[in-house]
């Protein structure tokens, strides 16, 4: 379980994030949704640990992150909204070489099928050859390759196109039924927030995302 309470975070003398707190449990997906600008990038980067809190505290399956932050880690996988793989290596490159980084060892036959399972069947193609849709999934590929218990997502259906939508977002909540991953991921489609998605977390000032939601029949939890 990701236990998240009073966490605040200011810039400066901004703040940005004010006493958030709530848990997600193994298995569930959650959504985060709010205004450009409300925090959803701040707090994913908190959770996985490449940003400090100004205060409160963050624990995953009772480890505290401030205790033991390489334990945590490994338990974690982040994708974020910048793509972050090598151009000029083919499909396969990429995931031995995030393989080889990673703490876990998967045979060529794992990988390759961790790539089809999000129909990526590219494997001997640079990706600089792949549509953005084809990058965000070998992204996604990249960050399982360590079997993560918490899966962080920033935006990861941003410009492509409904099939592969579709396909990542059945892929999602396979993960969480047969693996019992947690899941929280960020989305300006609310469509798939309330279609992929078991609770909703929704901060900033603005009251536009939590009311579509609420017209949708979908309450979400507000910060
Ligand atoms: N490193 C930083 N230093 C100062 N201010 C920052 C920093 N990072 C983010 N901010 C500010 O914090 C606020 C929240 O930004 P954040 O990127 O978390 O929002 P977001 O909800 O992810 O937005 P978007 O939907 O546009 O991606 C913004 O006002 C932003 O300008």
């Amino acid at each position: 379980m990701l236990n998240v309470t009073s966490l605040s975070k200011k810039y400066g003398k901004t703040r940005v994030l004010n006493s958030l707190s709530f848990m997600i449990n193994p298995g569930e997906i959650v959504g985060l949704v709010g205004e450009n600008g409300a925090g959803k990038s701040t707090l994913l980067n908190i959770l996985a640990s490449l940003s400090k809190p100004t205060s409160g505290s963050l624990s995953l399956h009772s480890i505290q992150f401030d205790k033991n932050i390489k334990k945590v880690r490994q338990m974690i996988g982040f994708v974020p909204q910048e793509i972050a793989i090598w151009e000029e290596f083919t499909v396969q490159e990429n995931m031995v070489f995030f393989e080889k980084l990673s703490t876990v060892n998967k045979t060529t036959d794992e990988l390759q099928q961790l790539c089809m399972d999000m129909n990526l069947d590219k494997w001997k193609e640079p990706v600089k050859h792949l549509s953005g849709g084809m990058k965000r999934k070998l992204n996604m590929a990249i960050s399982l390759i360590h079997d993560p218990e918490l899966l962080l997502l920033d935006e990861p259906t941003v410009g492509i196109d409904l099939k592969s939508k579709n396909e990542i977002s059945s892929y999602l909540q396979q993960l969480a039924a047969e693996k019992n991953t947690m899941i929280l991921f960020t989305s300006h489609d609310m469509d798939e927030i309330i279609n992929v998605c078991d609770r909703v977390l929704c901060i900033g000032e603005d009251t536009f995302y939590q009311n579509i939601l609420q017209e949708a029949g979908t309450t979400p939890e507000i910060f």
